[in-house]
């Protein structure tokens, strides 16, 4: 089998242009989705990431803010800056981007957001939500995946879904929300033990250890759904997920690549909670879709 490459970017350009519709008519009713983005130090992949964020964000007609600080603040300047985006008004959703210098504590930092602005879906107020299966911000990654099988037709309910990685933004996230759309989750982590025999049953591998060539075709079950959520920056500086993508290709029913694959719609998903943010703080009521 060769499988169809799902593009995300295509995707995220279809949602995106939706969106656009959608903010300009919000306009018009006088309300301008606000997004303040936050970045600590000036580590080069993270810098690439929250410009692609501020870009993406005025493409749409957002209104974007991007904080830079330098990597020696102190914890208290940030939650000093995090209260006062808390109670601005214009801005509808606060982003810090992670991760945080050593010297800063990460958890006071993403539960001093208010959950009204956790357009991250980071707080753990957003995540015990989340976990209830309760309305909630979603986190970004995540959701993105999720919107990708909802617009591939790509059906959950039933399947072997096999998450390799427990991290708190993708990992764990991830596995919840597929059991919230009724798929049967098995999670592998760095300790698990024949992590082959689970691999190769999963009708839908979602891969999210940063380790590039993690998986190839020989550890997939033919026909299944490979999720890459891998963002490996390698040395000639290009970027590469967690997936062998040929050995991979010519198993899988269904693919994403890296680039253009599941990043450009995690950019997607947080300018889609900025605008369900601006619309719960006006009163305005979200729409169906
Ligand atoms: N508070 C917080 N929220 C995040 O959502 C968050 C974060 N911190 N820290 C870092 C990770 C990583 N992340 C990516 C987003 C988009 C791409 C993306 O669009 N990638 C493009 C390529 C971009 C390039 O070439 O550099 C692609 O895959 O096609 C990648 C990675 C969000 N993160």
């Amino acid at each position: 089998m060769t499988a169809e490459i799902i593009y995300g970017r295509e995707l995220a350009e279809d949602i995106r242009e939706r969106m656009t519709k959608e903010v300009a008519d919000l306009k018009e009713m006088g309300v301008v989705p606000g997004l303040t983005v936050v970045i600590v130090g000036n580590d080069p992949a993270s810098l690439s990431y929250v410009r692609g964020k501020d870009k993406a964000s005025k493409k749409v007609g957002l209104e974007s803010n991007l904080i830079e600080l330098p990597e020696q603040v102190s914890q208290q300047e940030l939650l000093d800056l995090v209260d006062r985006l808390n109670h601005d008004p214009k801005v509808h959703g606060v982003l810090v981007q992670l991760p945080l210098p050593d010297h800063i504590n990460e958890d006071e930092i993403i539960e001093a957001i208010s959950p009204s602005k956790d357009v991250d879906g980071f707080h753990p107020i957003s995540i015990g939500r989340m976990m209830a299966g309760k309305e909630t911000f979603l986190p970004c990654t995540p959701l993105g995946i999720l919107t990708m099988f909802k617009e591939k037709e790509i059906s959950l309910e039933g399947k072997h879904v096999v998450v390799l990685g427990r991290s708190r933004i993708v990992g764990k996230p991830i596995g919840q929300m597929l059991l919230n759309e009724n798929a049967t989750v098995t999670y592998c982590h760095s300790r698990t033990k024949n992590l082959k025999e689970f691999t190769q049953s999963a009708d839908i591998l979602i891969v999210a250890v940063g380790k590039p060539s993690f998986i190839s075709g020989e550890d997939i079950k033919d026909g299944a759904v490979v999720i890459d959520v891998g963002v490996n920056r390698v040395e000639d500086g290009s970027l590469t997920g967690d997936v062998d993508f040929e050995s991979a290709l010519e198993k899988a029913s269904y693919i994403t690549p890296v680039p253009r694959g599941v990043g450009p719609m995690t950019i997607t998903m947080l300018l889609q909670n900025t605008i369900k943010a601006a619309k719960q703080f006006n009163h305005i009521p979200q729409r169906s879709s």
